[in-house]
This record gives structure tokens, C-alpha cells and sequence, in this order.
């Protein structure tokens, strides 16, 4: 059975290429968010592009001028959502469905971010509801788990975390789970400036891979890509990233600016 990632191996050998989202959550019109993908698409390198998956999760209302920008100038930049309706269609007033997302070529939405569970009460029934939608149109969901800081005090956060794994998961084929992307972002470090250490995110993220293969038979725990998320910037990344169970990050509020978040995609550089 496969285990958590054996400490030392190289980052980036492990067959998971990195992936770097940037939720821009509640900010940039549409304007806006054309300037910050000319800006990034702009300092990209063709070697960045093979080092790591640089994508942008906008608002739903900058997701069009994104695509445009993105197919007139054939850039290798991925976007996707923020969120994703668990209807199909139909009376929903103010939902986004699945189909009207890829419909736009979105390549993922995340499903179950911390801040939709807590101002929107979305539950773990609710998450996995989304994951399926997601599938459905062949959008790979990032969903999103992790302890807030009374669960983390009580030393419950990897309890918490898988038990949300699991019930996002519920249901969800090998075939559809292997594609799926997890994002750990324990709730206590995002926004607040307060990062987790690169040992905390590891031992969430290995517990969470440990998981996947109790779940699932053969090399799918070895394929999933588990991202850490929470206060990450150019300065904390590379240290998040050298963990052998971290493939990623989930980056708020550093990827409103494209020069810092190009910086992250670049974190082979700033290892030491
Ligand atoms: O989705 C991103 C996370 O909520 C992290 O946000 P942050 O980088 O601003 O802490």
C-alpha cells in the first residue's frame, strides 16, 4: 500500500508536477484582472511552465477577459473558479454551475474553501456535492480541508482534516479521485500573516496521502496532488515546497501581485 512520500526525495521527482493556484477571492474587476495576468504571462518563462502549473482563480466576473486574454495570446496560464454550484441548472438565483465553467474553459474551481464553510455553512455532504459536479464537466475541483485553531489547540487537526477528506470523497470513483487536487489550509493561517511551519503542513499532508491509499487501491495516493495553503509568499514558500508531501500551494493574498506571485512559481530558486 502507498504510504506518505519517504522524507528526502527530491522535490519535483516524485511524478506530481507542482501546481500553484492564486485565489484572488473578493478582489480585482475585470479590468484588473486582465492587468495581473498580462503582468504574469509577461515574466513567465517557457522554463516556468515546465517547472510548475501557474494558475488563477478570479472572481466569476473577470473569468471571461481572462479567457479571452488567454486564448487570443495562447498563454499557458490555467484558471478556473472560485467556487462551483452542486446543481446542474435551474431555478439556483446567483449559482454557477459546472457546465457554464467549462464552458469557459476553466480547468478547476475550488469546492469547500474555508471561507465558504464558514460564512456559507458548506459541509462536508455539501463539498462532496461539488466535487461531483465538478467531475461531471471535467473540471478537476481543488478542495479545500483543514482545522481551524481551536480543533489545532486541541490537537485534533489531523482527525478533522481526514475525516473532511473522506467526506468530500464520499462516493467519488478511483478514476475521478486520482485527478482531484486537496488543498490543506489549516484556517488559523490564512490571512493572518501566521504560517504554519513547513513540518506542520507536512505532517497534515502525509496523513492525508496516507489516507487516500486506505481508501483507494494502487499508485492513486502516489498521483493525487496535495497543496499546502495559508500566508504563503515568495519568502516562506520554498521551505513549504522542499516537503515531500507538499505539491503546491494555494496562494490568497500574495497572488494579487503577479511579481510576487511569478517569485512563488519560481520557488526552485529560492531553495538554499
Ligand atoms: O485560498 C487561499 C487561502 O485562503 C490562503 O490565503 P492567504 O494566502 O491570503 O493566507
Amino acid at each position: 500500500m502507498a504510504k506518505a512520500t519517504p522524507k528526502g526525495a527530491v522535490p519535483g521527482t516524485t511524478g506530481r508536477k507542482p501546481l500553484m493556484a492564486g485565489n484572488w477571492k473578493m478582489n480585482t474587476t475585470h479590468l484588473e484582472a486582465i492587468g495581473i495576468v498580462q503582468k504574469m504571462a509577461f515574466a513567465l518563462k517557457e522554463a516556468d511552465y515546465e517547472a510548475v502549473e501557474a494558475c488563477v482563480l478570479p472572481p466569476f466576473t473577470a473569468i471571461r477577459s481572462v479567457q479571452t486574454l488567454v486564448d487570443a495570446d495562447r498563454l499557458q496560464i490555467r484558471y478556473g473558479a472560485q467556487d462551483v454550484s452542486a446543481h446542474e441548472k435551474g431555478a439556483y438565483t446567483g449559482e454557477i454551475s459546472a457546465l457554464m465553467l467549462a464552458k469557459l474553459g476553466c480547468s478547476y474551481t475550488l469546492a469547500g474553501h474555508s471561507e465558504r464553510r464558514q460564512y456559507h455553512h458548506e459541509d462536508d455532504a455539501l463539498v462532496n456535492a461539488k466535487v461531483k459536479a465538478a467531475f461531471k464537466h471535467d473540471l478537476v475541483p481543488i478542495m479545500c480541508v483543514g482545522e481551524g485553531l481551536e480543533v489545532r489547540k486541541a490537537g485534533e487537526h489531523v482527525a478533522h482534516t481526514l475525516a473532511q477528506v473522506e467526506g468530500g470523497l464520499n462516493k467519488i470513483p478511483a478514476d475521478q479521485a486520482r485527478r482531484i487536487v486537496i488543498a490543506y489550509e489549516p484556517v488559523w493561517a490564512i490571512g493572518t500573516g501566521e504560517v504554519a511551519t513547513p513540518q506542520d503542513a507536512q505532517e497534515v499532508c502525509a496523513a492525508v496521502r496516507t489516507r487516500l491509499a486506505e481508501l483507494y487501491d494502487g499508485d492513486l495516493a502516489d498521483q493525487v496532488r496535495i497543496l499546502y495553503g495559508g500566508s504563503v509568499k515568495s519568502d516562506n514558500v520554498a521551505g513549504i515546497m522542499v516537503q515531500p508531501d507538499v505539491d503546491g500551494a494555494l496562494v490568497g493574498g500574495a497572488s494579487l501581485d503577479p511579481a510576487e506571485f511569478v517569485k512563488i512559481c519560481r520557488y526552485r530558486g529560492l531553495l538554499v
